[in-house]
């Protein structure tokens, strides 16, 4: 399995009195544990593979099991108290109980934030920060805030999919938005080390599992929706209303929100926080029935530059601030515009705000990212129909021969996404190479086949403009194919993993990057001489 990353801590905050924190969070003490008096609590975990000497274990009833179960395992790793709710206490107890003190909350998940604010002392309040949400884009927009942020003069730590950045050093990531005692713990550290902003990717499944409780934003913002994680949430509404939680005073205190589609209109309307609008596209999706909304800021002049955009973005007092992207893709001009106004509402000041965002780069690793020329190699993180229709036609723009799409799609997570993105790949691209992605536990080959179906059918209903579609396993041999057989006119994407750099198999971590097979490839289609 993939290995958790240990998330930085503060080092010398002083520790918390378990008997006020039982306290002032309403917990109540087992019977058959031992009194909280005179323990002391430096630290809160939810995992036990995260665990420290001297913190508070919250363990919560999961999806698999109880974390209850490993309250043992924790006391080992050195905890002090237990957090649990009433049959977490009781499962410690019939498992003959623990030396050290257990108390009871009804839901120990939802109290773990409060649990974290309190013993980190609420990092927040000495810095300003934004959480960025939505299906695509949270990574791209977060790391050009940070960027511009930096050309203001000031350092943001970083919390998303790709890394997290606490006093400008970087570690990989292995969920978007870690559990909440991490994410606060991780504040207190960027705090420490004198981070002036926090920017965070929140993702649906962290506002619905309580990561982001007690952590009040002064800004969050809103890329865009379309169906993802749809084996989470059951459907698109309730996808929708999970999203919209963070519009609101329990989490918030402001917003930004791409009003380009229907869903983003539809949360301007329904947020119960003051919200700014954008709009990025010069036509909005003409699907929307209140299309007529008259947003804050738009997107204006926009222009292809080779590898990017420029445009400008104008303001509602006649602000206008010039932009210069480094990053191809329509999408990538909403990116960068969210991220300039969430730095604007956050309060930047306007002139140095124009400065800051006169050039951006992005430099998101494994988004668009062109790994070689002749053919053109482009690694991109798109994971569903709708990521992959916009990378394809963003590339198609600036490509004279064919276009490849290698992609699969992953495993244990929403099947009902594999048929549509074979569609998707069949209906943009000119050749379709289907391939693995990260099949987790499940069986590859099926995975293949529902998404071949999608290819395939799509493939017959058009005989005019047919895809050729192809069916090539590992990975591996699937990107050296495209790259060895394109021609040097031809645009090879190859989609789904971006920056990823294991894949997992059967339970096994294997090592792939998609970049390292691209450069591999494109050395062998040179030949020994090159
Ligand atoms: C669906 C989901 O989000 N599951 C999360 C959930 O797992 P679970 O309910 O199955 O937990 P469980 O295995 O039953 O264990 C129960 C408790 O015992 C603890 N435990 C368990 C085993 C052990 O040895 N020691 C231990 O302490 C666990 O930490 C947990 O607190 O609680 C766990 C920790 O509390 C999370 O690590 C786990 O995230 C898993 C790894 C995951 O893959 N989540 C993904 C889907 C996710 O959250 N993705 C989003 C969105 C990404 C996107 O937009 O693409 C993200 O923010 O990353
Ligand atoms: N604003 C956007 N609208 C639609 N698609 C986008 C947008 N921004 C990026 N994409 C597409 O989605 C892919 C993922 O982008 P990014 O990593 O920024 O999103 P994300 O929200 O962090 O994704 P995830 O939550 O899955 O990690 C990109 O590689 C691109 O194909």
């Amino acid at each position: 399995m993939t290995t958790t990353p240990t998330h930085p801590r503060p080092a010398d905050l002083p520790p918390r009195a378990l008997s006020d924190l039982a306290d002032a969070h309403a917990l109540v003490r087992d019977e058959r544990s031992p009194s909280p008096q005179g323990v002391q609590v430096s630290g809160v975990t939810l995992a036990t593979a995260s665990a420290h000497p001297g913190d508070l274990f919250v363990a919560v009833p999961g999806l698999r099991s109880h974390g209850a179960r490993y309250a043992d395992q924790a006391r080992h790793a050195g905890v002090v108290a237990i957090v649990t709710d009433q049959a977490g206490a009781d499962l410690i107890a019939q498992d003959g109980g623990l030396a050290i003190p257990v108390l009871c909350h009804p839901e120990p998940r939802a109290i773990a934030a409060a649990l974290a604010a309190d013993v980190y002392r609420e990092p927040w309040r000495e810095m300003t920060t934004t959480g960025v949400t939505g299906t695509n884009g949270k990574t791209t927009t977060t790391f050009l805030l940070a960027e511009i942020l930096a050309n203001l003069g000031r350092r943001a730590g970083l919390i998303g999919t790709v890394e997290t950045r606490v006093g400008g050093v970087a570690e990989p990531s292995r969920l978007t938005t870690p559990e909440a005692p991490d994410v606060i713990g991780m504040l207190a550290a960027m705090r420490a080390a004198g981070d002036t902003d926090l920017v965070m990717e929140v993702s649906s499944h962290a506002i619905a599992l309580h990561r982001v409780d007690a952590l009040p934003f002064d800004v969050v913002g809103f890329t865009h929706l379309t169906a993802d994680h749809l084996d989470f949430h059951g459907d698109l509404e309730s996808y929708f209303g999970v999203k919209a939680q963070l519009f609101t005073p329990a989490h918030a205190r402001r917003g930004v929100v791409c009003v380009d589609e229907e869903w983003g209109r539809r949360l301007a309307a329904e947020a119960t926080i003051p919200v700014v609008t954008l709009a990025t596209l010069e036509h909005p999706d003409a699907t929307g029935s209140d299309g007529a909304i008259d947003p804050d800021w738009r997107v204006a002049e926009r222009s292809l530059r080779d590898q990017g955009s420029r445009f400008a973005l104008l303001g509602p007092r006649g602000e206008r601030i010039e932009v210069d992207l480094s990053l191809p893709g329509d999408f990538n001009v909403s990116n960068a515009a969210l991220a300039v106004v969430l730095a604007l509402t956050a309060g930047a000041d306007l002139e140095a705000v124009r400065g800051a965002a006169a050039h951006l780069t992005g430099g998101v690793p494994g988004r668009m990212e062109v790994v070689g020329t002749s053919p053109r190699c482009v690694v991109d993180f798109a994971h569903n129909a709708d990521a992959l229709t916009r990378a394809i036609r963003t590339l198609r723009q600036t490509t004279a021969g064919r276009l490849w799409v290698v992609f699969g799609a992953t495993g244990d997570r929403d099947p009902s996404k594999r048929e549509e993105m074979g569609r998707t790949a069949a209906r943009e691209a000119d050749v379709v190479v289907v391939t693995d992605d990260d099949p987790h536990g499940e069986d590859a080959a099926r995975i293949r086949a529902a998404v071949l179906r999608g290819a395939r059918g799509e493939a017959e209903s058009d005989a005019a403009r047919a895809a050729q579609v192809l069916e090539i396993a590992p990975r591996a041999a699937a990107i050296e194919h495209a790259v060895i057989q394109a021609a040097p006119e031809d645009t090879v994407l190859i989609a789904g993993r971006g920056h990823e750099t294991i894949q997992e198999v059967a339970g096994v971590d294997l090592d792939l990057d998609d970049r390292h097979e691209v450069r591999v490839a494109l050395t062998r289609r040179k030949g020994p001489d090159a």
